[in-house]
């Protein structure tokens, strides 16, 4: 489905013409969904590398994110073992998803065609990394991994 409020445009090629692009389901959506070009049949706790039939040429500034889709994880328990997924805008090899079912008992069968991931294009800063001798200090300073305390209760 067009999305008339973006002026974004990302060159796709179709590895696999009789499968979609990238779509996104309603209008204003952050993910598009990416198919499987093949079948395949998780075991409980099994990960396979699933093509998508799409290669991308994201321009400069921009990364192209691979995320979960929250139905299969929770319906099936299927996740990316990657999440999310980085595809960098010098990448032009197929966009490949690296699924996981995390069902303890049951396996999950996914077939050609079927929407087993969402791309979520943004903008991403290139960062200069400049070494110094001390960092300013901040209300955090470095307390981390649950040094706020844990959930919160009374
Ligand atoms: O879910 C993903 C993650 C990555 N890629 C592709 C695009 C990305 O640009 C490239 C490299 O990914 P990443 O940098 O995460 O992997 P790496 O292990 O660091 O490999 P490399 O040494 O090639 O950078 O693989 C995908 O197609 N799907
Ligand atoms: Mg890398």
């Amino acid at each position: 489905m067009p999305d008339s409020r973006t002026d974004l445009d990302i060159h796709v090629v179709r590895l696999d013409p009789d499968l979609p692009l990238p779509a996104y389901a309603h209008p204003g959506d952050a993910g598009a969904d990416l198919v499987t070009t093949v079948d395949v049949v998780l075991a409980p706790g099994e990960r396979a590398l699933v093509p998508t039939g799409i290669a991308i040429a994201l321009p400069e500034g921009y990364v192209a994110l691979v995320h979960p889709r929250s139905g299969l994880a929770a319906k099936h328990g299927v996740s990316i073992v990657n999440a999310p997924g980085t595809v960098d805008a010098g990448y032009r090899g197929e966009v490949k998803v690296l699924l996981v079912n995390l069902d303890p008992a049951e396996p999950v069968e996914l077939r050609r065609g079927d929407r087993i991931a969402q791309l979520v294009v943004q903008r991403v800063e290139t960062a200069r990394f400049v070494e110094v001798d001390v960092l300013p200090s901040s209300a955090r300073g470095t307390g981390g991994y649950g040094s706020t305390g844990g959930f919160g209760r009374p």
